[in-house]
């Protein structure tokens, strides 16, 4: 498969500046990132590659910089697993639990040793949102939880949920190649108490409820899905949610409100967020 690789040069360049690029970039189909001393190296399957897309994220980035590209073509190259093998490293989250890929050979001495073999699904752990819910996870009681793990990209939070004696468990991803990388992920991690769908909100007719629902997916997925979330929520069931900034916590609260949703707390890592929210059974 033939990829595009393109050099984004920020100026100024920031932490920030990157990962707000990167997320606006993996909208339009970029699948991985590397960020470099002048801003970001991206890549993107040659048939996605659109440079109006691009241009029109550059025109309306929201943050203070002057963005400029370069791009090429790099030849039957699978980037993805290029990326894997040179980026993807064992990561150890508070001292309890290691996820690392099948090509890494660090000990499974841990509480939770999982395997993720992501291909060009999301959820390695390395993002920031998914290591502000694998934190989440692993400070609740999971035993005997039924659990909805949506937008679950490798399946990372619903195998952790699994490994805290959550069950059952339904994981749903819009996208075929997180559907199918869930399915392999589970079975490198011997998890056979999750059901894996492909679709959106629309899948959740209420047929299934749920005592807790982990959602890390972005801003206006979650916007648009919180009342669907909140009706196939238990009494007292818990809404835990990630993969946006700091300042659209109030957005997203305000919009829990209306569905009966009480905040609870919120952490954050590097202006990434996370929120946990009850919903309070009846008086
Ligand atoms: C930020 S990733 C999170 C992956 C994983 N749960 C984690 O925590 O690392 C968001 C995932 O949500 C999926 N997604 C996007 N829109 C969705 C929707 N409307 N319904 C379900 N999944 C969606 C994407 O395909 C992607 O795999």
């Amino acid at each position: 498969m033939n990829y595009i690789e393109a050099v984004f040069l920020c100026n100024p360049h920031s932490e920030i500046i990157t990962e707000v690029l990167s997320a606006e970039l993996a909208d339009i189909g970029f699948e991985s990132f590397v960020d470099t001393e002048t801003g970001s190296t991206a890549y993107i399957q040659e048939s996605l590659y659109n440079k109006e897309a691009i241009d029109l994220v550059l025109e309306n980035f929201p943050l203070e910089s002057k963005i400029t590209y370069t791009v090429s073509l790099i030849e039957g190259r699978d980037w993805n697993e290029e990326w894997e093998k040179n980026y993807f490293k064992p990561l150890i989250i508070d001292d309890r639990c290691i996820i690392q890929s099948t090509f890494h050979n660090e000990p499974a001495s841990y509480e939770y040793n999982i395997y993720i073999d992501p291909k060009m699904a999301f959820g390695t752990g390395h993002h920031q949102t998914t290591e502000l819910m694998i934190r989440e996870i692993l400070n609740m009681d999971f035993t005997g939880k039924s659990v909805l793990d949506m937008g679950c990209g490798t399946a990372i939070l619903g195998i952790l949920a699994s490994m805290r004696g959550a069950d059952p468990i339904l994981a749903i991803d819009i996208d075929e190649w997180a559907y199918d990388n869930a399915k392999e992920n589970l079975d490198l991690n011997k998890v056979s108490n999750i059901d894996v769908q492909i679709g959106g909100a629309d899948l959740l007719t209420g047929a299934q409820t749920f005592d807790v629902i982990l959602a890390n997916i972005n801003r206006n997925i979650l916007l648009n899905d919180i009342h669907v979330y909140a009706s196939v929520l238990n009494p007292e069931g818990i809404l835990f949610m990630s993969g946006f900034y700091t300042e659209d916590i109030p957005a997203l609260t305000d919009e829990c409100n209306k569905h009966g949703l009480t905040f609870v707390h919120s952490n954050n890592k590097d202006n990434w967020a996370n929120v946990k929210f009850i919903k309070k059974g009846l008086v």
